[in-house]
């Protein structure tokens, strides 16, 4: 089994039901062994939209990259993922973060993933539940004390 990252983003509809519906198809190839707390963030990318919930989980899975890029993309589909413009509005996103320390640059999978150092709707929740952990050679904790990002706020439960 093979430990992964995974950050989950909704700004359509019912957004915590997606990505609680998003985490059940999930489980059906992984075993989630952590969920941050939900956050609303404010959206990156294209402004003109409404904030986004977004989570981060851990989970440990036996698919190499490539099939997980697939079933992450199932899961998509099995939501009939409604998805505009780039970085626009979508009822749901899964996207790869890391992947145990492998590391792999094509357009079709980039792990780590190629703008995860950048955005604080994955690196706040990711530090939430791993707060130790290295991105490349880099402690998560001083990625985040150098970041000048968007606005997150974390939801209570
Ligand atoms: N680590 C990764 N996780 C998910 N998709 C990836 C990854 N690396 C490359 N891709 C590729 O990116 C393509 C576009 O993915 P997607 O539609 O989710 O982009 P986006 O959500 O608009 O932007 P972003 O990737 O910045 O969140 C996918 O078809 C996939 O092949
Ligand atoms: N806050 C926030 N912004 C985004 C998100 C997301 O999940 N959260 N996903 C995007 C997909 O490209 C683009 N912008």
């Amino acid at each position: 089994m093979k430990k992964v990252y995974l950050s989950l983003g909704s700004n359509m509809g019912d957004t915590r039901a997606n990505l609680k519906e998003a985490m059940d198809v999930l489980k059906t190839e992984m075993e989630i062994t952590k969920v941050s707390s939900f956050y609303e963030t404010e959206p990156v990318g294209y402004t003109d939209q409404d904030w986004f919930l977004n989570i981060v989980v851990e989970a440990y899975t036996c698919l190499e990259p490539l099939e997980l890029l697939a079933f992450c993309q199932d899961v998509e589909n099995k939501m009939k993922r409604v998805k505009t413009i780039r970085f626009g509005p979508r009822n749901i996103d899964v996207d790869i973060l890391l992947y145990e320390d492998f590391s792999i640059n094509q357009e079709v999978l980039t792990i780590p993933h190629p703008r995860m150092k950048e955005r604080a709707f994955v690196l706040v929740p990711l530090y939430e539940i791993a707060p130790d952990l290295l991105i490349g050679k880099e402690p998560i904790a001083d990625i985040l004390k150098n970041l000048k990002g968007e606005q997150v706020r974390k939801l209570e439960d």
